[in-house]
């Protein structure tokens, strides 16, 4: 392959990057680039990875690492470095989460942990509740008084930051001068490494990290083969890393010949109830000599909007510069509003009638909608969907829990991506381009070289073999026992053992189990409401239905319109005037919208006292209220 010149290399997809975005991409030292909503945060990391592989800057027995938070946006910036590069050198973009990155590390060298430490082979993978780590704390106020300082350790220790702010901020086998923290720290993990005879390890995220920390820090081999690998690490969305998520980092890369670059946007910080430290950046530009770049255009949203944001901003950093945007108005008359109703009836009402009129009079889909919610999107889910329903349009809540995950994690798996695009092509649609994914994906499946032809040739011709075998499946009609061929033979065909080998996060742990769990079940559930394997799909894809999602869960994703429901003293009931973190949620949930966002307002949800803030806010942007009269709705 013939590398580019680092002068003549241009961004693809896009028609330029912006003055500091180049020079950002340029440097070949660790950076920092914080960014409003919509800058190109994620783009500017695509480029840069396909600048990084298409110069040869990363050469080619090296990779690119990127770690994300959430399985989706590390599914996001993948999809995105492949559509920015050529395949061969997309394959060396290695894009994970944090928890599965470092539980790699812990699965691949638990022999580096010392005996007490090391987990059973294999071990759970659980969550801590607030109840277990008081209960812990309590356990260990009875036995372990004696020990000095133990006591006025607990008394500082708050249980929904235990393990986030305790935990993640100490280092395993570094002795601490506070015996009582050392003992509590200890106890804490050896209590999941060892639960007695036979019974796997049951270890949490944090303990994970911790294992992967120490196993980093105290192994020069495979310190030195993780930096040797990647000379080059992203982390996406910087503002959301924790203490301990931070310390591996740290360890990891820290004062190497490593290039770190993140990006992020501290307004848009609202995970620190997660334990997300407030001075990331700070400390990171610290310890990696790192420069700061600010991107200053919004890509996203219109005009309008950009103004509004701007005002919210202001609230949350009074110092915040004004963004200019690339973006036209698409739309007449107001882009943003509130629409004030009575009753949850009269709100869902108008809402449906509002998105089927706009839906039909701009063209748009139902993806082009999104309904925002603070929290229990179940709550909202019934009334909205059943006026939806007047109009022929269904709402599908993707923040739903299947299984051990959510829905809206399961679609971006691997598995579930593959799984997918066999059903599409088993439908008979022609599509080039699914395909030709599907085509790339069975070859790295099946560790085809580009270079072997003769196997190329093989596993094509095997997928076509297959695809005809499940198009005459697919041409019965929808049945339970033919839904369940179908789902066996795919699963067949898929090959866990070549996902595993293939896909670093599902080598090890039980995490492809976990998503086969849940796939099985959503597959179900779809079969058992579809009478046509069409109608099937489009229930499992969700292709025509408006996905209705946590704000949480809506980071990092574009909408031409969101429709913001529930602003309201019950939904946000753990928020203060003023609190930062709340105003930055309801900063992430205003800028998703590229045209329009609504704010709706429903007296019989709760009053607006507490969340006065947000409404003072959206006046003083010049947002309109608007109280719906009854004779609008149907
Ligand atoms: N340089 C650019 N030119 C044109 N469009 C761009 C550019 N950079 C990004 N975009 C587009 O702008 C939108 C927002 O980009 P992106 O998602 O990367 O922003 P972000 O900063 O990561 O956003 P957020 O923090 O709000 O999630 C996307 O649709 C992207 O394709």
């Amino acid at each position: 392959m013939k590398f580019i010149q680092s002068e003549h290399w241009q961004p693809q997809g896009i028609d330029d990057l912006e003055p500091n975005a180049w020079q950002a991409l340029r440097r070949r030292e660790s950076i920092s680039v914080i960014a409003g909503p919509g800058a190109g945060k994620t783009e500017f990391l695509a480029q840069k990875a396909a600048y990084l592989l298409e110069t040869g800057l990363c050469p080619p027995n090296k990779k690119i690492l990127a770690i994300s938070f959430k399985t989706d946006a590390a599914k996001i910036l993948a999809d995105r470095v492949e559509k920015r590069c050529p395949e061969e050198l997309g394959s060396r973009f290695v894009s994970m989460t944090f928890d599965a990155f470092s539980k790699n590390i812990v699965d691949r060298f638990r022999m580096a942990l010392p005996p007490q430490w090391r987990p059973t082979k294999p071990y759970d993978v659980t969550f801590a509740t607030r109840q277990q780590i008081t209960c812990f704390l309590g356990r260990e106020r009875q036995k372990n008084s004696h020990i000095s300082g133990l006591l006025n350790a607990i008394a500082r220790i708050n249980p929904i930051t235990f393990e986030s702010t305790f935990v993640g901020s100490r280092r395993l086998g570094l002795a601490s001068n506070d015996i009582g923290e050392r003992t509590l720290y200890d106890n804490w993990l050896s209590e999941q490494v060892s639960c007695g005879d036979e019974e796997p390890s049951q270890l949490t995220f944090m303990t994970i990290n911790r294992l992967a920390e120490y196993i980093i820090r105290t192994n020069d081999h495979v310190r030195r083969a993780l930096r040797a690998t990647y000379p080059y690490v992203f982390v996406d969305e910087f503002q959301d890393t924790t203490y301990g998520q931070y310390d591996f980092l740290l360890s990891a890369f820290g004062y190497s010949e490593t290039t770190v670059t993140v990006v992020g946007d501290y307004k848009q910080r609202i995970m620190g109830w997660a334990g997300a430290r407030g001075d990331a950046f700070h400390q990171f530009e610290a310890d990696f000599s790192a420069q700061r770049y600010s991107l200053l255009l919004n890509h996203r949203s219109s005009p309008e909007l950009v103004r509004i944001q701007h005002v919210i901003a202001q609230a949350i950093d009074h110092e915040v510069r004004e963004v200019q945007t690339s973006n036209h108005s698409q739309v007449s008359g107001d882009a943003a509003w509130i629409c004030f109703s009575r009753n949850v009836d009269h709100e869902a009402s108008y809402l449906a009638q509002w998105i089927a009129s706009d839906m039909r009079s701009r063209s748009l889909n139902p993806r082009d909608y999104s309904v925002l919610v603070r929290q229990r999107p179940e709550d909202y889910e019934e009334q909205l969907s059943s006026y939806l329903t007047q109009y022929g349009l269904r709402l599908r809540n993707e923040s739903v829990k299947i299984g051990k995950t959510t829905l809206q994690d399961l679609l971006a798996e691997e598995l579930t991506i593959l799984f997918t695009n066999l059903l599409r092509l088993g439908l008979g649609h022609r599509n080039a381009q699914v395909w030709n994914q599907l085509s790339a994906d069975v070859q790295l499946l099946r560790n085809t070289t580009p270079e072997d032809d003769k196997a190329l040739r093989q596993v094509e011709r095997r997928l076509a073999l297959f695809i005809s075998e499940l198009k005459e499946l697919m041409r019965q009609s929808l049945t339970p026992d033919n839904a369940r061929l179908v789902f066996e033979r795919i699963i067949t065909f898929i090959d866990l053992n070549d996902l595993r080998k293939t896909f670093a996060r599902y080598a090890t742990g039980d995490l492809l189990e976990i998503n086969l769990t849940a796939l099985e079940e959503f597959f179900t559930n779809c079969v058992d409401t579809q009478s046509s394997w069409e109608n099937f799909l489009e229930e499992f894809e969700g292709t025509n239905q408006i996905p209705l999602m946590t704000i949480h869960k809506s980071k990092g994703l574009e909408f031409d319109t969101t429709i913001f429901m529930g602003i309201d003293d019950n939904a946000w009931w753990s928020y203060r005037p003023g609190d930062s973190e709340g105003l930055s949620t309801f900063f992430v949930a205003l800028s998703r919208a590229k045209q329009r966002a609504i704010f709706s307002y429903c007296q019989q949800r709760g009053q607006r006292a507490n969340v006065a803030d947000f409404y003072a806010l959206l006046e003083a942007a010049g947002v309109q209220e608007y109280v719906i009269p009854p004779s609008v709705v149907s």
